[in-house]
């Protein structure tokens, strides 16, 4: 294929859809922070740090020199939304606007409450497509068959992303909501991390499936307030990401939920784990005040993780409210 295709962030994500995408294209230039790992991948083909034992295609090339994306025709962005800002300012040094940049970070900026599609179109002008489903990294990593949904402001852009990303094992199925795909991603973490405090205090499962039920509205009405489409709560990137990330622990956040149910205290900071879920419940927060949307899953979410209120006291208070 001759589109030209880069990712930034060899983690657990931009890896594995380096390793995907590069069944399409001739080159695949995956921009990693440090230099040790970049020689690491260039020199032995594998990703060291993050997946010692998978083998990376050989037209997979690292680099720590942003310089070297100016090539490129689409830019996917896999890492955490806290260091999209700053990625962003860098590419805006080196980048031609017209550049395709791609999210995949199911997060929001605080106290901005931007979308990551919005500050791409602070640099980028519309030129952003976002991506979001129920995707754990590490299967598509091991090429397991797997479905994503995009979207973006234009038609054509969207097109693209889809040639250079979908395999036999990896569809993408495009959809015309932007605003909703992003709120998906970044509300399916709270629905994780709710239904990961109750699964740690042992919280009956009549109980937790109601509460996931409470979150699914919540969701759409969410959705809505932003003039988004209710159907993308239907959609593998809403239903599919939710119910998955909420009772897989595959999932970091609800693996957080569990430890914070549990009244376990990790430092999540040291850890360097990426909790998109617990950086974003003051914006989903502020996001369900300033359109006054009452959701008891959000205020649960908040009174545990950020107020530190016992799991229990915070849970009879949900469930009292709850209808
Ligand atoms: N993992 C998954 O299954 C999925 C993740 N996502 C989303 O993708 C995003 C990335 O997640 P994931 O790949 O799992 O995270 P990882 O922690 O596995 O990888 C994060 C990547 O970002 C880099 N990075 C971290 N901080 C910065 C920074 N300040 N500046 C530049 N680069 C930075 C890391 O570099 P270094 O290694 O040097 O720290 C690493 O390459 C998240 O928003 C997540 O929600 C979406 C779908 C699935
Ligand atoms: O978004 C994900 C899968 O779709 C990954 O979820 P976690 O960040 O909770 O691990």
């Amino acid at each position: 294929m001759a589109l030209n295709v880069g990712v930034i962030g060899a983690g657990a994500l931009g890896t594995a859809i380096a390793q995907t995408m590069s069944e399409n294209v001739d080159e695949l230039l995956l921009h990693v922070r440090k230099q040790d790992l970049c020689d690491d991948i260039n020199n032995t083909g594998y990703n060291t740090q993050y997946y010692p034992n998978n083998k990376l295609n050989e037209n997979i090339k690292a680099t720590t020199d942003i310089n070297d994306l100016k090539k490129c025709d689409i830019i996917f962005l896999a890492i955490p939304s806290s260091a999209f800002r700053e990625t962003l300012k860098n590419l805006k040094e080196v980048l031609e606007e017209e550049t395709i940049i791609v999210t995949t970070a199911k997060g929001i900026e605080y106290p901005s409450l931007k979308s990551m599609g919005d500050l791409i179109s602070e640099y980028f002008d519309e030129n952003y497509v976002a991506l979001s489903g129920p995707n754990f990294a590490s299967e598509i990593m091991l090429n397991q068959p797997t479905i994503t949904n995009i979207a973006s402001r234009k038609a054509e852009n969207s097109q693209k992303v889809k040639e250079v990303l979908s395999t036999k094992q990896f569809k993408v199925k495009i959809i015309d909501d932007i605003k909703g795909i992003e709120l998906c991603g970044v509300l399916k973490n709270i629905n994780a991390i709710a239904n990961g405090i109750c699964e740690g205090m042992n919280i009956n499962e009549n109980a937790r499936y109601s509460i996931l039920t409470r979150g699914f509205k919540d969701t759409i009405e969410i959705i809505e307030s932003f003039g988004g489409n209710s159907d993308t709560a239907h959609e593998y990137c809403g239903f599919g990401d939710l119910i998955m990330t909420s009772t897989s622990s595959e999932s970091r956040n609800h693996t957080l939920g569990i430890l914070y149910g549990q009244r376990l205290v990790i430092d999540e900071a040291a850890s360097g784990i990426v909790f998109e879920g617990k950086n974003s419940i003051r914006a989903v927060r502020d996001i369900c005040e300033n359109n006054n949307i009452d959701s008891e899953i959000v205020n649960f979410v908040y009174d545990v993780i950020i107020e530190r209120i016992a799991p229990i006291k915070a849970f009879n208070k949900l469930w009292e409210n709850i209808e």
